[in-house]
């Protein structure tokens, strides 16, 4: 059987593979560190881009040791990272990943969606990387524009009140009740989930899976 690693924690991203690879094909096998390099003072594109494939690459890495030390054969690894790039007042460009795991969350992503979100349209990004067991390695990055909604304090309150935002880069789900803050998307939906499908089935095509 072709194995395909999945390096993530992420349930969704499992769910979204399940499209394109078999079930009894997928194991999970997250990287054993969970921390992370940030985008701090990154405020161009090309270093938000290149910091995205770095994370993906680092996750990759990371199960490709682990993979090396067991021994386990597989096929292809896949890797992810996701975030949302807004512009501020000034025209900066700002990085959102996932919410702070404090109790102060709901702050945090209040104040997303107050300077970033509403009215306005954001990025969502995520950089793939996908390696053989040769070595050799696939990286890129799918792009998607979401449109939000103009200012809704009441919808965004009660959004506060549920737990969707944690543990959803840029703090909020367009699979679930996020969406009603979506205005429109132009791009791939699956990417702004985690896993944009349309690229990984192009990669894993050439991969014969
Ligand atoms: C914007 C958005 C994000 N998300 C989720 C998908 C991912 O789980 C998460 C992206 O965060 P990441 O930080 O890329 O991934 P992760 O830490 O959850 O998982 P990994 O183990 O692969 O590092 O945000 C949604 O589910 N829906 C959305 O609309």
């Amino acid at each position: 059987m072709k194995r395909v690693i999945l390096a993530s924690r992420s349930p969704r991203r499992r769910e979204l593979l399940a499209h394109l690879v078999a079930e009894e094909s997928i194991q999970v096998l997250p990287p054993r560190s969970a921390e992370e390099a940030g985008f701090d003072g990154l405020r161009d594109w090309a270093s938000i881009k290149s910091q995205l494939l770095n994370i993906a690459g680092d996750k990759c890495d990371d199960v490709c040791e682990q993979l090396a030390e067991s021994g386990a054969a597989f096929h292809t690894v896949v890797a992810a990272d996701t975030v949302g790039v807004c512009g501020d007042k000034d025209g900066n460009l700002v990085v959102l990943g996932q919410p702070p795991e404090d109790s102060n969350w709901q702050e945090t992503v209040a104040g997303w969606f107050r300077d970033y979100y509403f009215g306005r349209e954001h990025t969502v990004l995520t950089g793939l990387c996908v390696a053989d067991a040769s070595g050799a390695r696939v990286e890129c990055i799918a792009t998607t524009q979401v449109a939000m909604v103009a200012e809704d304090d009441e919808l965004l309150n009660w959004y506060l009140t549920t737990d969707e935002p944690r543990g959803k880069a840029g703090g909020y789900a367009i699979q679930g009740a996020g969406s009603m803050f979506v205005e429109s998307i132009s791009g791939s939906l699956s990417n702004v989930i985690g896993l944009p499908l349309e690229l990984l089935r192009e990669i894993l095509n050439e991969q014969n899976l």
